[in-house]
């Protein structure tokens, strides 16, 4: 068996109808990173069955259908198929080729089909279990599946082993047993209620029935005594009879006159003989009356029955519509968790959105803050340039004024230099001749030292004092007062009196004052031109948050209005929803209604059979009555005859003879008569058929006698009884039979489901223990020749159920001691997970094998023996490996690429070897 193509149109990237004509042996896919590679093996999952969106890289379902591109609308459904070639018949189905197709409408209609016909999803998965194929099996090996392999729990891992081990068909008939197992268990029990319910009323009919047949069969017997009683009296009569009418006969002339008495009185018996008829026919429609009852009776029975039949219906089918109303209800509160969830999200964007606007608020203000400031700072530079303009102004003025100044204190200056001229030539008189002195008081005050250092007494005090007085010093010092009153004079002369100097000083210091403001000035323009510049720019930041945050409000908006939407469409289910409930509702409203109709009816037709009983017991009784009455009737007939009798016995007076035989005839006529009425009247049957009864029989009277009185007594001690508890008690017991039968037929299947589920325990115990230890044994082997070494183990987690036990995955590298399988390396996982794949291949290969880059984190020289392996098991399997390694795809038997020449949409095109190279080292490239 092997995959001989794959169809796919409209599922992620194969937007057009693409065929892939796969070959057995071994096939590579090779491609630029997403050119939808992966979305192959996605589409044979897929179509095996898979229903989490998860699984398939998306979030929901519709996902996986073409959703456009830049150049293409969206597809309208999605389609895959796969063709098997089933030659060996490895899926169990008469087809050598054997068709898979999945379809997905854009609206969420999934559809199913096995060789073109319509199927179940459940199908595909049946016919794929415990091939090796299917969307969890080793049949498909991606990257993330090294990973669920490695660290998913013991239990998950299970699964592939199961597979493997070909008990996964057993594990579905398992789950079907229990089902079926729980099912009769509930029919058990149900049956065994109804048997409790019915049990109890047919011990009451049973005891009504036996009474009843009691009193029938002690009836019968009575009857049968009484018959017997009366046979005895009539051939004594008959005989009586006989014999005196033959001497009556003899006599009868003689008894004219007393008959015409007999005959007054015998018309009195004829009017009696009416009321006897009449009374005899009342009894007749009494009984016609009693047997119509009987009638209805039994077909108000009858429809009861058929009314409990339609109530059970009824019921059925109330608890069927409460089962969906309840699952109906609980996707309704689903919706309305969803849907109050969307619009609090809704109410949370709002908030954004209102905080949102709050802040622009805030920014604006901000923003009208700054240019406000901007304003001022330009009114400032307005005001400053003004006042460099008026500056300059004055500048110009003082300038003007400072020439004019200096022009006047340079005439000024003129002029006292000439007035300081004389005074300075007097001055310098004056300081030769102080220079002269100074001269001449330095050589005495040199004198005087050196008489003061070689002081000897009154010699050299003498000297001294001399020189002393030829100091002088007043002399200069008032020569000096001159001087320096000449010196004032001469810079007096150029002191500047009129202030010249000091108005130029002042325009000086007012210019530079003005220089000085002005630069000042200008610094403080030219900081305030920073300053709005930094304004400005801080205005166009807030400016750009603006219009940010009002982008961003608007995103909010149609983030909140998109909830709101979806909101609004969950309110639209909910209702619809709500009006399934509603229906549902009435439908159990209205079946409620008819069964109530029914159960009514059911009670009143009950009370109409009760009534009709009463009926019947009243009408039994007044048959006695009449009975009675007909009876007083006889009687009273009877005393007729009687008197007659005496008339007769009057006649005998003057007849004696004839008068004792026609008495003794007419009596035992009357007797006979009376007799045969009577006979009549209690059995409907004539002396004669009386007698040929008992004709052949010899009854002893006495005996006979005593028996009908103890009879008598025991129907008295019956006391009432239900004439119809027989039938109802063989009805009854009838149903509860039935019960039983189907009782026991349950309890027989369900010996037999249980024997199932053991044989199917213990068989698929056996075959996993077996495969499971296969397994084993082969991953010790594939792990030492993958890694060259290292050791690896597979273990039973609770081996003592391994039903349910899961599996331990152990593997150490060599000279490594791993204690958990996370810590191993990208590759070494790789490798585990491939030396653990064949493992499983060498007990149980699967007909194909996809495997999406599971090279990719393997070293060269792993890469080669990932190959080597693929060889050894390229001739039992068919291979497809998407790679970008070049010596994976160098061992390919055929190639195929995938390309996105048009953006977003993928094209497969088949490759020769050279070609191959060239497109996976562009792919490279390209990564
Ligand atoms: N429904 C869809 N409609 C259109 N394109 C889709 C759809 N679903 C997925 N894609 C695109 O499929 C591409 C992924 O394809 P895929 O994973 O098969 O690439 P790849 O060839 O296996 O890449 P890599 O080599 O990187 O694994 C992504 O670009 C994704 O946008």
């Amino acid at each position: 068996m092997y995959l001989k193509s794959l169809n796919i149109v409209g599922f992620k990237t194969f937007a057009d109808e693409t065929e892939v004509l796969l070959d057995p042996g071994f096939t590579a896919v090779v491609g630029p990173n997403g050119s939808g590679k992966s979305n192959i093996v996605d589409a044979l999952k897929w179509v095996f069955g898979e229903k989490s969106a998860k699984g398939l890289r998306g979030d929901k379902m519709d996902d996986v259908i073409f959703h456009g591109s830049e150049a293409r609308k969206p597809a309208g459904f999605a389609e895959v198929s796969v063709v098997f070639d089933n030659s060996s018949k490895l899926i169990k189905m008469d087809y050598p080729t054997i068709k898979l197709t999945r379809r997905l409408y854009a609206d969420g209609n999934n559809e199913y089909l096995i060789n073109d016909s319509r199927v179940q999803r459940k199908e595909i998965e049946k016919i794929l279990l415990d091939t090796g194929i299917g969307k969890s099996s080793y049949s498909i090996m991606e990257q993330g599946k090294v990973d669920r392999i490695l660290h998913s729990k013991p239990e998950e891992r299970r699964l592939i082993f199961e597979e493997a081990a070909g008990i996964s068909r057993f594990k579905m008939e398992r789950q079907e047993a229990l089902k079926k197992l729980s099912d009769t268990n509930q029919n058990l029990l149900r049956i065994q209620d109804i048997m409790n319910t019915m049990k109890k009323e047919m011990e009451v009919k049973e005891k009504q029935a036996e009474k009843a047949e009691e009193y029938f069969r002690l009836k019968q017997e009575l009857d049968e005594t009484d018959k017997i009683i009366r046979y005895i009296k009539f051939s004594t009569l008959t005989k009586k009879h006989e014999t005196s009418e033959n001497e009556l006969k003899e006599i009868k002339e003689k008894n004219r006159v007393l008959l015409e008495r007999i005959s007054v009185e015998t018309g009195r018996i004829e009017e009696l003989d009416h009321l006897k008829s009449d009374l005899e026919k009342k009894v007749a429609e009494i009984d016609k009356k009693l047997l119509d009852h009987l009638t209805q009776t039994q077909i108000q029975k009858d429809k009861v029955e058929s009314n409990k039949g339609i109530i059970l219906d009824y019921s059925d089918r109330i608890s069927d519509i409460r089962e969906s109303l309840t699952k109906e209800e609980s996707a309704q509160s689903l919706l309305q968790i969803d849907k109050e969830k969307l619009e609090k999200e809704a109410i949370d964007l709002e908030g954004e959105s209102k905080s949102l606007e709050l802040g622009i608020e805030e920014l604006r203000k901000n923003k009208t803050d700054i240019e406000a400031k901007i304003e001022a700072e330009n009114t400032s530079i307005q005001e400053k340039e003004a006042r460099i303009q008026s500056n300059d102004k004055r500048h110009v003025e003082l300038r003007e004024r400072l020439k004019e100044v200096i022009f006047d204190l340079i005439s000024q200056l003129e002029s006292r230099k000439k007035e300081a001229q004389s005074t300075e030539q007097e001055r310098n008189r004056l300081k030769e001749l102080l220079l002269g002195e100074a001269d001449r008081i330095h050589s005495v005050e040199t004198e005087l030292k050196t008489a003061l250092d070689s002081y000897t007494g009154e010699e050299t005090k003498n000297k001294i004092s001399y020189l002393a007085g030829k100091l002088e010093t007043e002399k200069f010092r008032s020569q000096l007062g001159e001087y320096f009153s000449l010196e004032d004079s001469i810079r007096s002369l150029l002191f500047d009196r009129d202030g010249f100097l000091s108005q130029k000083e002042g325009l000086d210091q007012e210019i530079e004052d003005l220089i000085l403001e002005n630069e000042n000035l200008t610094r403080s323009i030219k900081e305030s031109g920073l300053a709005i510049e930094a304004l400005r720019e801080e205005a166009e930041n807030i400016r750009e948050k603006i219009v940010y945050l009002e982008k961003r409000i608007l995103e909010l908006n149609s983030e909140k209005n998109a909830k709101l939407e979806s909101a609004k469409s969950l309110s639209v289910r909910i209702e619809e929803t709500e009006k399934r409930i509603l229906a549902a509702q009435e439908s159990i409203k209205t079946l409620g209604v008819k069964k109530t109709e029914f159960e009514k009816e059911v009670i009143e037709l009950e009370q109409q059979i009760e009534n009709r009983y009463n009926e019947f017991l009243e009408m039994s009784r007044a048959l006695d009555s009449e009975k009675e009455a007909l009876r007083n009737i006889v009687k009273e007939i009877q005393g007729l005859k009687n008197e007659i009798q005496k008339n007769q016995e009057d006649y005998k007076n003057l007849f004696p003879i004839l008068t004792e035989k026609e008495k003794a005839v007419s009596v035992y006529k009357v007797q006979l008569e009376s007799f045969s009425e009577e006979l009549y009247n209690d059995y409907s049957i004539s002396e004669q058929e009386l007698a040929d009864e008992f004709k052949d029989k010899k009854p002893e009277k006495g005996e006979s006698e005593t028996k009908l009185k103890r009879l008598k007594s025991d129907i008295q001690m019956l006391g009432s009884i239900n004439p119809l508890s027989i039938e109802e008690y063989r009805n009854v017991k009838e149903i509860y039979e039935h019960h039983r039968t189907q009782k026991e037929d349950i309890e027989r299947s369900k010996n037999d489901i249980t024997e199932i589920l053991k044989n199917i325990n213990e068989e698929s115990e056996k075959l996993f223990r077996e495969t499971f230890e296969r397994i084993r044994t082969n991953f010790q082997e594939t792990f030492s020749t993958l890694f060259n070494g290292g050791r690896a183990m597979l273990e039973l987690v609770d081996g003592e159920d391994s039903l349910n036990a899961g599996i331990e995955i152990m593997a150490e590298p060599p000279g490594k001691h791993v204690q958990n399988l996370r810590l191993l390396s990208g590759g070494e996982k790789s490798l585990t997970a491939i030396a653990l794949l064949f493992a499983i291949y060498m007990v149980k290969p699967s007909p194909f094998c996809f495997l999406d880059e599971i090279d990719a984190a393997l070293d060269e020289a792993n890469k080669l023996r990932f190959c080597q392996i693929l060889d050894k098991f390229k001739d039992k399997s068919q291979f497809v490996v998407i790679t970008h390694a070049q010596s994976t795809i160098h061992r390919a038997n055929s190639i195929f690429g995938v390309t996105n020449e048009e953006p977003g949409i993928s094209k497969i095109i088949s490759l020769r070897l050279d070609e191959a190279r060239d497109f996976a080292g562009r792919a490279t490239e390209a990564v």
